[in-house]
């Protein structure tokens, strides 16, 4: 690698000749200039031409933008006698004070990570960087459905296996080409993955990549008659069919016990009829995990995509990538021994499921809100304004002062609860700390809306811009309250908190 004196760089200065110095690196801009989409003249005035621009840089651009491959080499060489800066990989764990949770901060302990969770979080870390995220900007923006080339990734890893969480279907696979045994992986296993898609800042993305498996297969893998198990898990966890969960309609979301959608007997066969929206994954879903009215009560049937099965795209305020769909069934028939579960315990099925998808969301959720957390400290450091970075004036420091509190009060809320997952059966967990993830679920959507307000105030006019250096301020911004409403609607699930509080209130409790 050359090196520059400064003397030298400054002889560089004028359209046609003109270098540049950005972290001790030197860049000769001569024929980009026409090109930046900045435009030629911020990088002819006399502080920028043949200068260090160092601060003028890193207060408009992401440091991402030198490391892309067409930008990356314009470098020509160093400056002598100084130190460039080497930008971590984005495969590395931060070392921004609260961008990483405390089990992964240099020098800090944690009573529920062991070596085995260090080892895995490298690997999914790596993964999900070098693999996962290129995809996930490509179709978060173009909104196509996740590549078929990722998703047969995330297959020969067994992450989708592994996002169902821990037990029976774990058994015999490779996880993570071999780096943790099917016996070691609990629910920390799984609350890594979702903290590293989470942290994407991508979010129609995060529901793109297979929540709908995630939510519709388990009905099928805990409640399916061994036929219809056999048949769909292995074809679902191969990544060659897909999945979703349609209970929502127009006519009831929260309220499940208003659902329309009807399933009548014709001989072995169920006729079914009826609407679902907001379906997650709808869009290229192969099967339909399906509340039904049977009778007075609700059954849940499982529906292969057919000719009677219409699926619309609705335009929503995040990426089409999620395959957010309006389902119509419109006589859709399907054998009776696709019911799941007995006909008529429908709504047992339903809010079985709804523990452990509640808790994936409170983890995706929880990781993207830190990652905005940690955008703000970055930002507000290498921002002047006033002639003072950002982070000097007081009433930014306030604001960083409650995020950090915010994130770090639900994290450890979150690893609280997922050691009780991990030591009780699915049984105790719904009687014991159902209430406690809707309260959380509540609280970290909340406190994500408060999080995404205060982290655009901070970023200013680049927080409501979609590229550039707020896209990640932009994307939570709009997105997070998704997280308030999928899975059960904030104010719902800190209802639901508090009824079972005062449900297990004892008999003899006085003042
Ligand atoms: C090697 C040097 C540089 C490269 C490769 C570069 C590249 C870019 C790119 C890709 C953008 C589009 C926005 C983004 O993706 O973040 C941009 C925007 C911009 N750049 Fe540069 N740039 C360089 C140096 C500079 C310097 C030294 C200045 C001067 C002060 C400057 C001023 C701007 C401005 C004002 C914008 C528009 C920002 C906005 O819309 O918020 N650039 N540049």
């Amino acid at each position: 690698m050359k090196t520059f004196a400064v003397e030298e760089v400054a002889q560089h200065n004028k359209p046609g000749d003109l270098w540049i110095i950005v972290d001790a690196n030197v860049y000769d801009v001569s024929k980009f200039a026409q090109l930046h989409p900045g435009g030629v003249g911020v990088l002819t005035t006399k502080s920028v031409a043949g200068q260090d621009a160092t601060q003028a840089f890193y207060g408009l651009h992401r440091a991402e933008v030198l490391q892309r491959p067409q930008y990356a080499r314009l470098k020509i060489g160093q400056v002598q006698g100084q130190e460039p800066i080497i930008q971590a990989s984005p495969s590395d764990n931060s070392q921004v004070p609260y961008a990483e949770p405390t089990w992964l901060s240099a020098g800090y302990y944690s009573p529920y990570y062991t070596e085995s969770h260090r080892r895995f979080q490298k690997e999914v870390r790596k993964f999900f960087m070098e693999v996962v995220y290129p995809d996930a900007v490509k179709c978060e923006e173009n909104g196509k459905r996740i590549s078929q080339e990722v998703v047969d990734k995330l297959c020969e890893n067994n992450i989708l296996a592994m996002r169902l969480g821990k037990g029976k279907h774990l058994e015999g696979r490779t996880l993570m080409g071999g780096i943790i045994q099917p016996e070691e992986f609990d629910h920390f296993h799984e609350l890594i993955i979702n903290f590293e898609l989470g942290r994407l800042g991508t979010r129609g993305y995060v529901d793109g990549l297979l929540a709908g498996n995630v939510i519709g297969l388990p009905p099928v893998l805990n409640f399916g008659s061994p036929e219809i198990k056999n048949k769909v898990v292995p074809e679902v966890l191969s990544g060659k069919k897909f999945i979703c969960l349609a209970i929502s309609e127009a006519f009831a979301g929260s309220d499940v016990s208003g659902l329309q959608t009807t399933a009548e007997r014709d001989g072995d066969f169920w006729v079914i009829n009826g609407t679902k929206k907001w379906i997650t994954n709808g869009m290229f879903a192969d099967y339909f995990t399906v509340a039904c009215r049977t009778d007075g009560a609700y059954t849940v049937v499982l529906v292969p995509r057919s000719d009677e099965v219409e699926t619309k795209a609705i335009k929503t305020a995040y990426s089409a990538t999620a395959g957010t769909a309006y389902v119509t069934f419109d006589n859709a028939r399907v054998p009776v021994q696709n019911t799941l579960g007995k006909v008529g315990n429908g709504m047992q099925v339903i809010l079985s499921n709804f523990n452990h998808e509640r808790w994936m969301i409170i983890c995706t959720a929880l990781s993207a809100q830190r990652r905005i957390v940690e955008e703000c400290l970055k930002w507000s450091n290498q921002r002047v304004a006033f002639g003072k970075p950002l982070n000097a004036q007081a009433v930014i420091r306030s604001k960083l002062a409650s995020m950090i509190a915010r994130v770090e009060a639900g994290q450890n809320w979150l690893e609280t609860i997922t050691h009780q997952m991990n030591n009780m059966s699915y049984n105790e967990q719904s009687d014991k700390i159902a209430g406690t993830i809707a309260l959380l679920k509540q609280f970290v959507t909340k406190t994500g809306r408060e999080t995404a307000e205060d982290a655009t105030q901070i970023f200013g006019g680049r927080g409501i811009t979609a590229t550039g250096m707020g896209k990640l301020v932009e994307n939570f911004h709009r997105t997070s309250p998704y997280d308030a409403i999928l899975g059960g609607a904030e104010d719902v699930m800190g209802d639901l908190g508090v009824r079972q509080a005062i449900r297990k209130m004892p008999k003899n409790a006085r003042l």
